[in-house]
C-alpha cells in the first residue's frame, strides 16, 4: 500500500476532532468524506477504515507511541506511525516519520500484548466491569472479538423481493454476496462497499442490519393483522423487520423521544413501501397512557450501553462513561415498568439490548418481574448472543407474556 499525503492528513484532522473535540466517529468521518469531490471509493474506504481502526486501538496505539491526550498533531502522526508498522505498510519518506522507531514499537507491542487492558485497548473501568460481569474467561474471548471489524449484512425485504433474488440482483450491479445458515432474510457483503448507492437500495430492497439485530423482530413472533407497538423504533430498524414479518397487514405505532429520529423511520418506511406504520413522538406521558391495555405485541428494543456492538462502533469505547451506565439502567427498568402496561392480557412484551451485560439484560428482566407491573407478566424465554460465539453482534432479548 502506498501512502498518499491528502488522505494521511485529512485521518489525522479526523482524528484530532474525534479524540480532541469529543465528536462522533460516524459524523466526522461522514463529513471529512465530503472533502474532496476528487476522491474514489478506495480512497474514501483508506479514510474510513483507517480513521476507525485507530479509534478501535487508540489506548495500545498512545501507550505504543508514549503519547496522551489531548493529542498534537505530531502525537497523532506517531500513532499512525505504530498503526503502519503493526499492519506492514511502508513509511513514506515524509518528515513526519523520519526517525520512526519500528523495532521499539514492535517490541513494546509485544510486551503489551500480554495485559488485556492495552492488548484489546480499552478504559480500566470497562475492563475490570466487564471481567466482573462476565467472568475472566468470557469476557477475555468477548472483548476480542469485539475488536473485529463488523461484517456488513443485509435483511432483504420480503415486502419486495426474496433473498435469492435480492443476491442476483445485487451480482448484476457487482456486489457479492453470500447466505447465512439459520438466518433466512441475510446475505452478507463478501467484500466491503457502499451498497447505499445501489439501485436495489434505492428500491427499498434491503436494508443494512446485522444477523443478531434480525432476531430480535422474529423474536417477537408477530402474526399478519396484530396491533403492535415498538416503543424505543428510532430510525426503525427493526420496526421495517415487523412490517415485513407482517406481510403489511395489521398496525405498527413506531414510538421514540427523538422526532427526528421518528422522521427518518418514516422516509425509510416509504422507501421500504412499509405502509402499516404510524409514527408518535413521546412528547408527554399521555402518548404511552392512551394505548395502555391495547396492544398484541410490544417491542422494547431499550437504550443501553451499546456494548455488544463495539465492532461497529469503537468509538463506543472512550465515549461511555460509568456514569451514563447507571442512568441508562435506571432508564430500562423505568421503560420497562410504563411500557410493558401497552400489552393487552394474553399479549407478549420483547425487552432487547445490543449490550453483553447481564446488569443490563437479564437482571433487569428479574428486577421488573419482582415490580407492580412485572407481576401480570411471566418469563417465556430468553436469549443471549456473545460476538464471540456468533461472529455477530452482542445482543440480548427476553420474550415476556401477559397473564
Ligand atoms: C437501541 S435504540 C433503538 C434502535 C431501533 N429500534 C432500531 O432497530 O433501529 C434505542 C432508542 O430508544 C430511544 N429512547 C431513549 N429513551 C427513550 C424513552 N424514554 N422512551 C422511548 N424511547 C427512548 C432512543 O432515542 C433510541 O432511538
Amino acid at each position: 500500500m502506498r501512502l498518499h499525503r491528502n488522505l494521511v492528513f485529512a485521518t489525522i484532522d479526523a482524528l484530532s476532532e474525534i479524540f480532541n473535540d469529543g465528536k462522533y466517529a460516524d459524523k466526522v468521518i461522514e463529513k471529512t468524506l465530503k472533502r474532496d469531490k476528487r476522491w474514489g471509493s478506495r480512497d474514501r474506504s483508506f479514510i474510513a477504515e483507517t480513521t476507525y481502526d485507530i479509534v478501535r486501538w487508540k489506548r495500545l496505539y498512545a501507550e505504543i507511541a508514549e503519547v496522551k491526550e489531548p493529542f498534537s498533531r505530531e502525537d497523532l502522526f506517531r500513532m499512525f506511525t505504530v498503526w503502519c508498522v503493526l499492519r506492514g505498510v511502508k513509511l513514506p519518506d515524509w518528515p513526519q516519520f523520519e526517525k520512526a522507531p519500528v523495532r521499539r514499537i514492535k517490541g513494546k507491542f509485544d510486551e503489551l500484548s500480554k495485559i488485556r487492558k492495552y492488548r484489546e485497548s480499552i478504559p480500566d473501568w470497562m475492563d475490570q466491569l466487564g471481567e466482573k460481569e462476565l467472568g475472566e474467561k468470557i469476557w477475555t474471548q468477548e472483548i476480542h472479538a469485539l475488536n473485529n471489524q463488523a461484517p456488513v449484512v443485509l435483511r432483504a425485504n420480503k415486502l419486495k423481493t426474496t433473498t435469492e433474488e435480492l443476491a442476483k440482483k445485487l451480482l448484476d450491479e457487482g456486489f457479492e454476496t453470500s447466505n447465512l445458515r439459520n438466518y433466512p432474510e441475510a446475505l452478507e457483503l463478501k467484500e466491503r462497499a457502499n451498497i447505499f448507492k445501489t439501485k436495489a437500495f434505492q428500491d427499498g430492497l434491503f436494508e443494512v442490519q446485522d444477523a443478531s439485530s434480525q432476531r430480535v423482530a422474529e423474536f417477537l413472533n408477530v402474526q399478519p393483522g396484530m396491533r403492535v407497538v415498538d416503543t424505543c423504533a428510532g430510525a426503525g430498524g427493526k420496526t421495517l423487520h415487523l412490517a415485513a414479518l407482517m406481510q403489511n397487514k395489521g398496525q405498527i405505532i413506531a414510538l421514540d423521544i427523538y422526532g427526528n429520529k421518528l422522521k427518518e423511520l418514516k422516509r425509510r418506511a416509504k422507501r421500504a413501501g412499509a405502509h402499516n406504520v404510524e409514527t408518535r413522538d413521546i412528547d408527554s406521558t399521555k402518548v404511552i397512557k392512551k394505548l395502555y391495555g391495547s396492544a398484541d405485541r410490544v417491542l422494547i428494543d431499550a437504550p443501553c450501553s451499546g456494548l455488544g456492538v463495539l465492532s461497529r462502533n469503537p468509538d463506543a469505547k472512550w465515549k461511555l462513561q460509568p456514569e451514563f451506565l447507571e442512568k441508562i439502567k435506571e432508564t430500562q427498568l423505568e421503560i420497562l415498568e410504563k411500557y410493558s402496561k401497552i400489552v393487552k392480557n394474553g399479549g407478549k412484551l420483547v425487552y432487547a439490548t445490543c449490550s453483553i451485560l447481564p446488569s443490563e439484560n437479564e437482571k433487569q428482566v428479574q428486577k421488573f418481574l419482582k415490580t407492580e407491573a412485572g407481576q401480570d407478566f411471566i418469563l417465556m424465554k430468553e436469549k443471549k448472543i456473545l460476538s464471540s460465539a456468533s461472529g455477530y453482534d452482542g445482543f440480548y432479548m427476553a420474550l415476556l407474556e401477559k397473564k
